[in-house]
């Protein structure tokens, strides 16, 4: 399959500008996941390289096809665009048999009846159904019928597959599944994918990389998704993958304090910009740890055993922060009881301006 190139998309809806110079590369044979926000911009991104939407600037390549420049006037009609598509509203038709389902893109192309069954039947090929072409929809489960509709996106020997939310409405246990299917079929065929979601969880769990969009329709970083845990670029990425605690740090006479209600002396050291105060320390829940040698103190309110950790609420002063804590944590340290007051240490803290109208938590 071929990689995906948008360079500089500019796109307003009158005068709502949703893109400006939004460039984007997709590399060949990977999961890009586009996250960002409800309305920063990802469908309309999306409906302009399907060619549903006409951006006012740039160019969009895939592999080497123009398949829009502005400058060039180049705009290639959707049909003839050959990207397949799984969106959420886009499922497997429940009257049609699999092959039927997996067949109808080539019949509205009216190929010839021997090509279609073939071509239809290599699809399922590829995503392990062949037994299954005469089954209905209702027969197989949430996994295969996903297969189905990720087999009638293969069928137009697409280069490029999108995934618009296609899991959204599912229970937990079938989205997992998913995931998996999609996972498997990807590497199968080492197919490049660009799957937009808002949901994090499912971006972190499926992509190679991920591509974070911020409300204003820029991407403010695109990475691996170690990449942007361990280093996010900023704030919004910092707070928006993951769960963190924000804790106000000001400044009086010499000293730093976080401002919990009640001052409490801050031990760590700071990086310069922040030596005045005027920031807020981010921390993550699983980068608090106990310590009782520590000079921080906390008040345990809650604890509660989540299978593979202890998620715990702590009142740092008058604020509640959230820590989660490993089990091999737990068996070395051991866990913590509610009401007991623990020392705790912040690893890994970043130091962000504070937000005007105070920090959240
Ligand atoms: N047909 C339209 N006409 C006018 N404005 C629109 C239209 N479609 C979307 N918008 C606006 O464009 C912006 C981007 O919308 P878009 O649907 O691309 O966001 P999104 O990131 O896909 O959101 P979601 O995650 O909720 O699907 C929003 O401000 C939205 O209100």
């Amino acid at each position: 399959m071929a990689n995906v190139k948008f360079d500089n998309i500019t796109f307003r809806y009158g005068t709502n500008t949703v893109l400006e110079n939004f460039s984007l590369e997709v590399e060949s044979g990977t999961i890009v996941c586009l996250v960002g926000p409800s309305g920063c911009g990802k469908t309309t991104l999306v409906r302009a390289l399907l060619g549903l939407n006409k951006p006012e600037t740039g160019s969009i390549t895939v592999g080497d096809r123009v398949l829009f420049d502005a400058k060039k006037r180049v705009n290639v009609p959707a049909e003839k665009r050959n990207i397949g598509i799984v969106f959420q509203d886009y499922a497997v038709w429940p009257h049609m048999t699999v092959l039927e389902n997996v067949s109808y893109p080539l019949k509205k192309q009216r190929r010839p009846k021997d090509e279609i069954r073939q071509r239809a039947m290599k699809a399922l090929e590829q995503v392990h159904m062949t037994e299954y072409a005469n089954h209905l929809p209702n027969q197989l489960s949430g996994g295969q019928q996903q297969r189905v509709a990720i087999a009638r996106a293969l069928v137009i020997d697409s280069d490029l597959l999108v995934m618009d939310e296609p899991i959204t409405n599912l229970d937990a246990k079938l989205r997992e599944e998913m995931l998996l299917e999609i996972r498997m079929i990807q590497k199968r065929l080492n197919a490049t994918i660009l799957y937009i979601t808002h949901d994090q969880q499912s971006a972190l769990q499926l992509c190679d990389k991920m591509a974070i969009m911020e409300q204003d329709g820029t991407l403010c970083q695109y990475g691996t998704d170690e990449e942007i845990i361990l280093r996010p670029a900023n704030r919004f990425t910092f707070e928006f993958i993951g769960v963190s605690n924000f804790l106000p740090l000001e400044k009086e006479g010499d000293s730093l304090f976080l401002n919990c209600g009640e001052k409490i002396p801050y031990p760590l050291e700071v990086p310069e910009e922040a030596a005045n105060g005027g920031y807020e320390i981010g921390v993550r829940p699983n980068d608090i740890v106990f310590d009782s040698q520590s000079p921080l103190k906390a008040k345990v309110d809650s604890r509660v055993f989540l299978g593979s950790e202890y998620n715990y609420f702590l009142s740092l002063g008058q604020k509640q922060i959230r820590v989660q804590q490993s089990m091999l944590d737990a068996r070395t340290t051991g866990v913590a009881n509610e009401g007991e007051t623990v020392g705790i240490r912040f690893l890994n803290t970043r130091c962000y301006p504070a937000k005007k109208g105070g920090a959240s938590a």
